[in-house]
């Protein structure tokens, strides 16, 4: 069956969420002990969306982010492709803002810190997201965010207008030009999303909303929304600068990084580079393999060098997160 071959390195749960054309499980990797998510998708359903998905495996196999969802394994069958991806335990963003209806300025600034980081980043490997939105933005086991891009919508930077209404679903986060179908500079676009994504953390409402498309679209291009009270006239002032209709006036995301507002109680700009480079391969996770598949360091550096995605690449990566997270770097060895 389609399952057999997932089944074989992974123990599946229950299902933590679905959207679109995906499905996502809560999985156990049987080799190391830690969750992930499984997202699957039929290839049937996914008709002429299926190069998509393809160009997200690409995309996803060059990205390696500290604030950026992990993939570690890509299974592929006669009628699925699962995607092994991280987990992140805490959740959605959106739930963790509804919890506490609105974020302090202090807390909103860890956030959006982090948030910044990961736009950033994938901005330099050439990427536009497209779809920022708390739901794209889940917590993990230490309280930091991790962006996703659940609905398949990165897309190279420089990209037009025309999967307008297909995947940039929550028009609530999306730049006047983009909602107008004019060609428009991904990278521009995502600076918007990122201001309403500010204002939801520091109000707890979203700045422009109407449960008619119309009402919603008219006032997203007029761009007046509501400032409570409690915001500071720092906060103001970045929102008004990210959500500047005009995307040319709009604020970049270099001048985001070392921004008054963002420096608040903090010496440095934000740092994007990563700090888990796509090629450093770790000495202790490699002793580890090597002693489980009973092969010397040097052929298990090989194989894991290939990046194939699959259950090596998964074990290794598996076992980076487990170092990184301060648990023992084990294989099962009773198997
Ligand atoms: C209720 O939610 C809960 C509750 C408790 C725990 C969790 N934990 C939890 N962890 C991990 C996931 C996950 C990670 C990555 C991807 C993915 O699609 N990556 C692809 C990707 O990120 N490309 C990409 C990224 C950046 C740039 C370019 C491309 C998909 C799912 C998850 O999903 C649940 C969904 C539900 C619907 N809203 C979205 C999240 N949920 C979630």
């Amino acid at each position: 069956s389609d399952a057999a071959e997932l089944l074989k390195y992974y123990e599946v749960y229950d299902t933590i969420g679905t959207g679109g054309f995906a499905k996502v499980k809560l999985g156990r990797h049987i080799l190391t002990g830690e969750k992930v998510a499984i997202k699957i998708m039929e290839k049937k359903n996914l008709g002429e969306d299926l190069p998509r998905v393809k160009t997200e495996i690409e995309t996803m196999k060059n990205m390696s982010h500290q604030h950026v969802c992990r993939l570690y394994h890509v299974i592929e069958t006669h009628s699925r492709i699962y995607l092994v991806l991280e987990y992140c335990p805490g959740g959605e963003l959106f739930d963790y803002i509804i919890a506490k209806a609105h974020l302090s300025e202090e807390e909103t600034r860890v956030f959006f810190r982090q948030i910044v980081s990961a736009v950033a980043y994938v901005h330099n490997k050439g990427y536009a997201h497209r779809d920022l939105k708390p739901e794209n933005l889940l917590i993990d086991d230490d309280h930091n965010l991790k962006l996703i891009d659940f609905g398949l919508c990165a897309k190279p930077k420089g990209g037009l207008g025309d999967e307008l209404m297909t995947c940039c679903g929550s028009p609530a986060y999306a730049a006047p030009e983009l909602i107008q179908g004019k060609a428009y500079f991904g990278a521009e676009a995502d600076v918007w999303s990122m201001g309403v994504l500010l204002y939801t953390l520091l109000c707890g409402s979203l700045p422009f909303d109407d449960d008619n498309h119309m009402a919603l679209f008219r006032k997203i291009t007029r761009g007046k929304y509501w400032n409570p009270p409690w915001l500071s006239s720092d906060s103001i002032l970045l929102l008004k600068q990210m959500m500047q209709v005009d995307p040319k006036r709009r604020l970049k995301v270099g001048q985001l990084l070392d921004h008054p507002w963002m420096m608040k109680g903090y010496s440095s700009p934000v740092e994007w580079h990563t700090r888990q480079p796509l090629g450093h391969i770790d000495d202790d996770c490699i002793i580890e393999m090597a002693v489980h598949m009973k092969r010397s360091k040097q052929s298990t550096m090989h194989l894991v060098s290939e990046w194939k995605y699959d259950q090596t690449t998964a074990t290794y990566l598996l076992l980076l997160a487990k170092k990184q997270s301060g648990r023992p770097v084990r294989l099962l060895r009773y198997i």
